[in-house]
């Protein structure tokens, strides 16, 4: 399997072509360079290629009066892990614009007409910072001690009995199949089951299928040669490929089309495809870890999954317990969430009062530990303080009586949280409709599947199956 040569990797974000090349021909001796003319194709690289450093034009079409397109991509790569540092283009008489995207959270800028020297030195700072961020994380994670499953905290017995099971798959090259609620942590098991294995030095790459749009998820997961349909300006490796060598998670897997199910099963039994549009066989060697919020095996019952493709992933299968039912679990996670968001805000870890951790005790979770994970970073924020108490938790908890919950239109004071809840009844009416199948759901509500995911995890909205 080719592997890319060791360089640092910049994107160029830019429409003009001529300045794209100009680009180009400065840093391709020192970097490896990928392009892209929008704001989309920018994201989508994000998602499929390790990027160090992004050169982006704030003014990208469609909007190339306004800079939003830009700054979309700067935050972007700000939620990186490390992040991914920026350097903007602007025009020479455009410096309030460059310091208002530095404001943003852009590393550097530059003006056009460009100096070659100029550039090459702050993209080789911001590689050099990347590098660095890259390096502190590792070490940091080391050094807590919090990898494989040390990551996993929790000392339930349920718990401990999944992990007892991952721990004894992990050093086999077993495809294993996760289940349990969203928000459970079966990404984060995944992961540690991978760093547990003889493939910890490979990548481990994750694919939601249920984030990719129905008409990508080909590409996304095999890779397509230049050509391959309208706007495929140039071949690209899919996950299977940029897994090669390590493992390949595919989280919600039950929401893969049936054309893309016969596809895979494929995969699986001969480990080889080709790319779309190519006819060069490519030979993969990737460890595959499933996951799924749904039933499958109802899923099989129902015809909306192949059960010789369930067969194929279901070989050992691993079942993460929803939160309520693991409540011993509840106060360590709710204090390593808050110490966590403390150290992300530059606070000093807060101590969790007991009507606190009573009413986390009594809640039910609907989101499981996303959810708590995103509460206590919420009471943190909003506290403060070295005490976290009950004042502000959302008023479902602060009762004790949260089932079953008032209208939330209701109980929410602001136009946000009206809207919100709105957001909210209305999601789970249609998935209720649709039978939790989310490309229906999501036509039904006239969005995106993506976006309507992206609004699930916002939300923290639980699918019963
Ligand atoms: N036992 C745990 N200890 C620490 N963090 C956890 C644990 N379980 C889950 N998390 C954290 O909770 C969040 C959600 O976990 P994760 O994404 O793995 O859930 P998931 O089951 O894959 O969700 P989904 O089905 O929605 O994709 C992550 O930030 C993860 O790190």
């Amino acid at each position: 399997m080719e592997r890319r040569e060791e360089k640092p990797t910049v994107l160029i974000v830019e429409d003009d072509r001529a300045l794209r090349s100009g680009l180009r021909w400065t840093l391709a001796d020192h970097f490896h360079i990928l392009e892209a003319e929008t704001r989309q194709e920018a994201l989508s690289s994000l998602q499929s290629e390790r990027v160090d450093v992004i050169i982006c034009d704030l003014h990208l079409p469609p909007a190339t009066d306004s800079i939003t397109e830009g700054l979309q991509i700067v935050e972007a790569a700000k939620q990186h892990r490390p992040s991914i540092p920026t350097v903007v283009i602007t025009g020479s008489s455009d410096k309030r614009t460059a310091l208002e995207a530095v404001r943003y959270g852009a590393y550097g800028f530059f003006e056009k007409p460009f100096d070659e020297d100029e550039v090459l030195h702050i993209v080789r700072q911001a590689a050099r910072v990347r590098q660095l961020e890259a390096e502190n994380l590792k070490l940091r994670s080391t050094l807590s001690g919090r990898r494989g499953f040390g990551r996993l905290i929790g000392s339930s017995p349920a718990l401990e009995g999944v992990i007892r099971q991952a721990r004894a798959v992990a050093t086999t090259d077993a495809t294993v199949l996760i289940c349990g609620e969203s928000g459970t942590g079966k990404e984060l098991l995944a992961c540690a089951i991978h760093e547990e294995s003889a493939r910890a030095g490979g990548p481990f790459v994750a694919v939601n299928c249920a984030a990719l749009p129905e008409t990508l998820i080909e590409s996304e997961l095999f890779g397509h040669e230049r050509g391959a349909f309208t706007g495929a300006t140039h071949a690209k490796k899919g996950r299977f490929e940029l897994a090669d060598g390590g493992t390949l998670f595919l989280d919600e897997v039950g929401e893969l089309t049936p054309a893309v199910q016969v596809k895979l099963l494929r995969v699986l039994q001969e480990r080889s495809f080709e790319r779309l549009g190519g006819t060069r066989t490519i030979n993969v060697d990737i460890r595959l870890i499933a996951a799924s919020n749904r039933d499958l095996e109802q899923e099989v019952e129902k015809g909306n999954f192949r059960q010789d493709l369930f067969y194929r992933l279901n070989v050992v299968p691993l079942t993460l317990p929803p939160l309520r039912e693991r409540r011993e679990d509840i106060p360590v996670l709710a204090s390593f969430f808050a110490n966590k968001a403390a150290h992300k805000h530059g606070l000093q870890p807060p101590e969790l009062s007991p009507e606190l951790m009573a009413a986390l005790q009594a809640y039910d979770w609907p989101g499981n530990v996303r959810e708590m994970e995103n509460l206590m970073e919420r009471l943190v924020v909003l506290t403060r303080g070295a005490r976290l108490g009950v004042e502000f938790l959302p008023e479902k908890m602060r009762s004790g009586d949260h089932k079953p919950a008032p209208p939330e239109e209701e109980s929410e004071s602001t136009l946000e949280q009206a809207v919100q809840a709105l957001k909210r009844r209305m999601i789970l009416k249609a998935l209720e409709i649709e039978k939790g199948n989310r490309g229906a759901a999501a036509k039904r509500l006239g969005i995106s599947r993506s976006y309507l995911h992206r609004l699930i995890n916002e939300l923290n909205i639980a699918e019963s199956n």
